[in-house]
């Protein structure tokens, strides 16, 4: 593979991960000392959830490549997004399943409720062909599925997560109309571990490998593809989609808000533009925000790309564990800090649901305190002149 400067950009010293084990506190001691454990390190599940992201990605680039070269294709169809959503859900459900074949829980979008109903068995055809098509490209499976084996595959998707136990959290494509457009999408896969968010893997197909700005977001002569992984305690790395060549990243380093860039969804209905235009202006913010899809955002902070993510939903809207669980594990093993609009941290312990002060801000250690403040005087300024 081509590694241009902008890869290298990323290098540290430490480029390859040495295996580990790390401490952890048992949720109910009162005293960390006194109940110290070993935990096992998450390496076995890091790789799969590396192997069945990774491939996920695969087809759904294989689905959006149909989809913009085909003219027929209305503007309003939304199959090709449903075909890619559902293979993608039981290709991984699927594939962690047959890596951790004992008690198993996932937390996902998806369910197979439309795809069991009349005059929807061309589509499972389809997504069952897919499916198998990808389980075989490169010949680390040798199986068949059946369409009611997708479907299962789909449907153990149903857990509601929570504090016990361990739960996979999955979005199969987040940033469905970024996927639609042609623009970013992300496969986000993490793993709760009593309600605590202990890896993360962001694929992100079309996402630069190189530094994206507002201006350089489209250019052709990017090469996309990037694949973000965290493990509690170790850190976060990025490498190609296409190659194992892994590289740490860290979040920006930016102290003065001026020149920090500022990301937010690219669908104003997701995150409200003119409150996080109102907080860049009192930030001090001079950059244009930089306007994508999907839990990319995440990805592209903790390399640094930008310095702040916004996410200021329309009232009454309740953000969901797998729109964020993976982002928010590549961003602060990064270095970042990610909390509600109020400052308080976010909790993945509670079910399907985040619940939430007003939205999700991010950013790092030096510059949250201000971007607290820009924002708590912002939503008062809001309420006030409503
Ligand atoms: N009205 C709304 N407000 C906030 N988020 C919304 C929303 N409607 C949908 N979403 C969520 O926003 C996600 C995409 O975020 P972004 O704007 O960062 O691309 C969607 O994920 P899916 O595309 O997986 O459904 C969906 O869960
Ligand atoms: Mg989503
Ligand atoms: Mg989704
Ligand atoms: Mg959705």
């Amino acid at each position: 593979m081509h590694i241009s400067l902008n890869w290298l950009r990323f290098v540290t010293p430490s480029t390859k991960k040495p295996p580990r084990f790390h401490l952890s506190c048992l949720p109910s001691s009162s005293s960390c000392f006194s109940s110290v454990v070993f935990a096992m390190s998450y390496d076995k599940e890091i790789a799969a959830a590396k192997k069945a992201a990774s491939l996920a990605a695969r087809l759904c680039q294989k689905v959006q490549k149909a989809l913009l070269q085909s003219d027929v294709q209305s503007k309003n169809d939304r199959t090709p997004v449903t075909v890619a959503d559902y293979g993608s859900q039981a290709l991984v459900s699927f594939m962690l399943q047959h890596e951790f074949p004992g008690e198993f829980s996932l937390v996902a979008e998806e369910d197979s409720k439309d795809l069991r109903k009349d005059g929807a068995q061309e589509i499972v055809e389809r997504i069952t062909k897919l499916v198998n098509d990808s389980l075989t490209i490169d010949g680390s499976y040798s199986v068949t599925l059946s369409t009611e084996d997708v479907l299962k595959a789909i449907d153990s998707g149903k857990s509601e997560g929570g504090s016990q136990g361990r739960h996979w959290v999955l979005d199969p494509i987040d940033g469905t109309k970024g996927f639609l457009r042609g623009d970013q999408y992300a496969i986000a896969l993490a793993l709760l571990d009593r309600g605590k968010v202990v890896l993360g893997v962001l694929a992100c197909p079309n996402l630069p490998l190189a530094y994206i700005s507002d201006a350089n977001q489209h250019s052709p002569n990017n090469e996309v593809g990037c694949l973000f992984f965290a493990e509690v305690g170790g850190g976060t790395y990025m490498q190609p989609l296409d190659s194992s060549s892994t590289v740490k990243v860290q979040v920006s380093a930016v102290e003065n808000p001026e020149e920090a860039s500022l990301f937010e969804s690219y669908e104003a209905a997701h995150s409200m533009h003119d409150l996080s235009s109102l907080i860049a202006q009192k930030l001090g913010v001079k950059a244009p925000p930089v306007r994508i899809d999907s839990q990319a955002k995440y990805g592209a902070l903790s390399r640094g790309d930008g310095a702040i993510y916004l996410r200021l939903p329309h009232k009454g809207y309740r953000e969901k564990i797998w729109d964020h669980a993976a982002g928010y594990i590549v961003v602060t093993e990064a270095g970042g800090v990610v909390t509600d609009a109020a400052g308080n941290p976010l909790d993945f312990s509670r079910g399907k649901y985040l619940d939430l002060d007003t939205g999700i801000i991010v950013t790092n250690q030096k510059l949250m305190p201000l971007l607290l403040k820009a924002v708590r005087e912002s939503l008062e300024e809001k309420a006030s002149s409503l």
